[in-house]
């Protein structure tokens, strides 16, 4: 038996990933130090609770309340306790010690990325975070260094796994909102306040996180236009599938010339959108994430697979923290983050898409025409205008068809029908996204 060198490794939170992150390394230690060279020892486990039930069998000897000693004396620290405090100061107390760290938390990065990486490079650390987006996808390392000579024009993506599995159940088993997050939050998909899940938060914060990487360029979490799933209803759903569409959660980073001045800048932005149901993504069902990377040279790529959940997200965890261990065998430089260009982020006001408008309005002579007025003075022509009468309501349903303008003109025109008195109200206003 060959006797390998301990690499102390200390895990903060054993939640949802944390415990099968610890279950793995204790099921799989010697496998892994034969790959590595060295034995991952797992010094402690950090949690608020050391009594509450654990979806794994954990020794309950390694469990502790005190993270800020179990820091101290680690060679690596996995940080999966999710928020800002006192994840934060955890990590660059590990930073400072001398340790390297793998995180999967999001919310962190994309609000105190700059200055954790900063402190990082300061002392020669490693700061690993391929779990923060896409769960078990590899999605960062590919970002960070495999396209690293290429340039990023375009990510197209469904990058929350708790969304989309909401949305797939209200579009397969008619299932509401409510219900479909409880069953996304027992199977561990969600995040600890799923607020930061169906609001858009989550798949912002990966946004800016993905977009950083993509352009070298710093995209603050604030400069990422967000729009949740809370808005989507079970009757909007029902009218994309009756036209061929689906409603997916969409994080949207691309790189664009101003419309106005042609000076070059990102756009990142997350809100739901009907894709047409020959698109791929629209085959993307239950917690499963896709990003579509388009790269100059290396063409359209797509990476896919499970966005959320304990196991899967365990993988990309362990994969970062077998690649820090090796380094700590091998030696030599780990892989550093891009220096950034200063490219400016654009408003979502200036980005141009294509929407359809679903419109009630009593079924009053003239109403068609008043409509079609509001509409030609927000630059949309008539001829887009499709009408259907309910002949129980006497109510008539007005759905402007595939039309593309800036956002600032959508936003002027769904104001602009609200306030006409014919409308009875704008039942619908959504984006549609991705080439049939
Ligand atoms: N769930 C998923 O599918 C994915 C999650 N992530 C990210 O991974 C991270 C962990 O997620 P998840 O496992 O779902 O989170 P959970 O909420 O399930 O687990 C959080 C863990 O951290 C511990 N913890 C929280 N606050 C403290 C504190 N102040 N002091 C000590 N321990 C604390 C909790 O302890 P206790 O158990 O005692 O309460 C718990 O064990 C998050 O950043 C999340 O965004 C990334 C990809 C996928
Ligand atoms: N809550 C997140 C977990 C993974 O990042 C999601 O649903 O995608």
């Amino acid at each position: 038996m060959i006797e390998y060198r301990s690499i102390r490794v200390a895990l903060l939170g054993a939640g949802s990933v944390g415990s099968q992150v610890a279950r793995l390394l204790l099921e799989q230690g010697d496998e892994l130090a034969g790959r590595i060279g060295a034995r991952l020892e797992l010094a402690g486990v950090a949690v608020r609770d050391v009594d509450a039930p654990r979806d794994a069998d954990l020794p309950r000897e390694l469990f502790t309340t005190d993270a800020e000693s179990l820091i101290l004396g680690a060679d690596i620290v996995i940080e999966l306790m999710g928020g800002i405090e006192p994840a934060r100061t955890l990590v660059l107390q590990a930073i400072a010690s001398g340790a390297d760290v793998v995180t999967g938390n999001k919310a962190l990065l994309a609000t105190h990325g700059p200055e954790l990486f900063a402190a990082a490079e300061q002392v020669g650390a490693q700061l690993s975070y391929e779990a923060s987006v896409g769960g078990a996808i590899p999605i960062i390392r590919p970002l960070k260094d495999s396209l690293a000579g290429d340039r990023i024009d375009r990510i197209l993506g469904i990058v929350n796994g708790t969304t989309n599995f909401i949305l797939d159940r209200m579009d397969t088993t008619g299932a509401s909102l409510e219900d479909a997050l409880a069953t996304a939050t027992e199977l561990g998909y969600a995040e600890a306040d799923p607020t930061a899940d169906i609001g858009g938060y989550d798949a912002a914060q990966k946004a800016a996180i993905l977009s950083s990487l993509a352009f070298h360029t710093e995209v603050p979490i604030e400069a990422v236009h967000r729009e949740g799933i809370t808005s989507v209803t079970a009757a909007q759903v029902e009218s994309a599938r009756r036209a061929g569409y689906v409603v997916k959660l969409l994080a949207i980073c691309e790189r664009l010339a101003d419309p106005d001045t042609g000076e070059e800048g990102v756009s990142a932005r997350v809100y739901p959108a009907m894709v047409h149901r020959s698109h791929p993504l629209a085959a993307v069902h239950g917690a499963n994430n896709a990003v579509f990377v388009e790269a100059a040279a290396a063409g359209p790529l797509m990476f896919y697979g499970a966005g959320a959940g304990g196991v899967p997200t365990a993988s990309a965890v362990l994969g970062d923290l077998v690649a820090i261990a090796r380094r700590h065998v091998l030696g030599g430089p780990g892989t550093a983050e891009s220096t950034h260009a200063e490219l400016p982020v654009f408003d979502i006001g200036r980005i141009t898409t294509r929407y359809s408008i679903t419109i009630e309005a009593a079924d009053e002579p003239g109403v068609l025409a008043t409509i079609a007025h509001i509409l030609a003075d927000h630059g949309v022509s008539v001829g887009e205008l499709e009408q259907t009468i309910d002949d129980t309501t006497g109510r008539a349903t007005l759905v402007i068809g595939t039309h593309e303008a800036r956002e600032s003109a959508l936003s002027q025109t769904v104001a602009a029908l609200a306030e006409s008195p014919v409308v009875v109200s704008v039942a619908s206003a959504i984006r549609i996204e991705g080439a049939e």
